[in-house]
């Protein structure tokens, strides 16, 4: 995670052929990083698809991202880059198939080889049968996502395909397959809504109830996950993977100052299944954890902790005055997200009272995204705002709601106590930063 005043430079690019000087710069400035770091060049096969998680990467990974998306929009002209941008719903019809019907489990991993060589391949009719699916349409799912290099075909038989990289992680990583089938299933739906939804109300934005997922299926997601406990699970299972993305713990725990805080006790609202506090509590074990959720699924997927009682859990809704009053941080963690400005207003206001019991002692801190905009700053490259975009757009889609500017939340925590401030913002060019906010009469 980043301070406020790192800014990155967006470069106008102009040319092809500087854009293939900058790709080849930035490529071998990357094999050299990997050599000298021992790091195994990252292949397309099972267990190669592994890269550096580190700053420095980070640093040679985004422009050289910027550079090649462009040199390909320049090179294949408007035309040809508008037509695949068109028809990529039919890519992701192709995974939502595959994800539906685990696809992923049904060829076998390298994992299983017997080391003949012969278990980590399935023919087109092995993964129909399984699937309980035509192999016609099988087959076609499966050479369209050969195409991204989600599964392969075996060379010389051509019926029959292995795992790639990619496949493999969606058929290992349990967390991020959730992930993937929760927005392939649920939110693929919701978000083709989009439109029809704006053209129903096309000024009231902002609002759970004008949102396309309320449009496609009537009631407002975090109802719909009530009423749904599979897919609560998933839900649960799909936040626990995103913040294994992008280093969210780790940036977390080294941007804040948590050891200084002693014996405190840290109240983690909306925590859901408490996976935030359960790490920050293996790393910090002075400190306590309340782990507070409206949610009953939510806390009964909370793990069953080693961590001595330090972690416990509480129903409580965040719309209600705090109950834990005094304590040293309240944590608010990709929840400010999930709502409009009048509801964000009245979740922090219910929690002043509990910050003026020790003010000069208590922080809040707001664990989100914060978007770059021209009164507080933050500029990031293409390849960075257009991931933070579609977490924004993701917002607007699943609840009405919108990720926020350091501006836009000074203006939601002004509306809500004047005496907010804030004190402190980490940007994560990537992902979620953080807002370290006080009331300022504790000064
Ligand atoms: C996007 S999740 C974030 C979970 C967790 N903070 C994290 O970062 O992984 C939002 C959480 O808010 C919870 N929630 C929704 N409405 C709530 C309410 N009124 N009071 C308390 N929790 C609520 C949901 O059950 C969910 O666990």
């Amino acid at each position: 995670m980043l301070k406020s005043n790192f800014q990155i430079q967006r470069h106008d690019y102009v040319s092809i052929a500087s854009l293939a000087q900058q790709i080849s710069s930035l490529a071998s400035q990357i094999t050299s990083y990997l050599s000298s770091n021992a790091h195994p060049e990252p292949s397309f096969e099972v267990g190669g698809g592994v890269v550096p998680v580190s700053a420095e990467y980070e640093a040679l990974r985004v422009p050289l991202n910027d550079a090649a998306l462009d040199l390909l929009r320049l090179i294949n002209g408007p035309r040809n880059t508008l037509r695949n941008f068109l028809f990529s719903h039919y890519d992701l019809a192709s995974l939502q198939v595959a994800l539906d019907r685990r696809f992923f489990h049904h060829v076998p991993l390298y994992d299983s080889d017997n080391g003949d060589g012969a278990g980590n391949k399935a023919t087109i009719t092995e993964v129909a049968e399984k699937a309980g699916m035509d192999e016609n349409r099988t087959g076609r799912v499966l050479k369209m996502l050969s195409t991204h290099r989600i599964f392969e075909q075996v060379p010389g038989e051509p019926d029959t395909f292995r795992h790639t990289a990619s496949s493999a992680l969606l058929a290992r990583d349990a967390d991020f397959h959730a992930m993937a089938d929760m927005q392939m299933d649920d939110m693929i739906k919701a978000t083709s809504e989009t439109s029809t939804m704006i053209t129903s109300s096309p000024l009231a934005a902002d609002h759970q109830n004008h949102s396309a997922f309320h449009q496609r299926f009537g009631i407002p997601l975090y109802l719909y996950l009530e009423q749904h406990p599979y897919k609560a699970k998933r839900f649960a299972q799909a936040m626990s993977s995103w913040s294994q993305i992008d280093r969210q713990i780790t940036d977390l725990s080294n941007s804040y100052t948590w050891g200084s805080l002693g014996k405190g006790t840290v109240v983690d609202v909306g925590g859901g299944s408490g996976h935030i506090s359960i790490a920050l509590a293996r790393q910090f074990p002075s400190l306590r954890f309340v782990v507070q959720d409206i949610s009953h699924h939510m806390l009964s997927h909370a793990e069953s902790s080693e961590l001595g009682g330090r972690v416990t859990f509480q129903q409580h809704d965040f719309f209600q005055p705090q109950p834990v009053r005094g304590a040293s941080v309240y944590l608010v963690r990709q929840v400010l997200h999930n709502y409009n400005d009048a509801d964000s207003v009245k979740i922090l206001a219910a929690l002043v009272p509990a910050l003026e019991v020790r003010p000069s002692a208590t922080r809040l801190l707001i664990n989100d995204i914060v978007l770059p905009d021209s009164h507080s700053g933050g500029v990031t490259s293409k390849y960075e705002e257009h991931h933070l975009r579609q977490v924004d757009f993701c917002m607007m889609v699943a609840l009405g709601a919108k990720q926020r500017s350091q501006f836009e939340f000074d203006q939601v925590l002004k509306r809500a106590d004047k005496r907010f401030e804030i004190v402190n913002v980490w940007r994560n060019p990537l992902g979620i930063g953080l807002v370290e906010v006080r009331l300022a009469s504790a000064v």
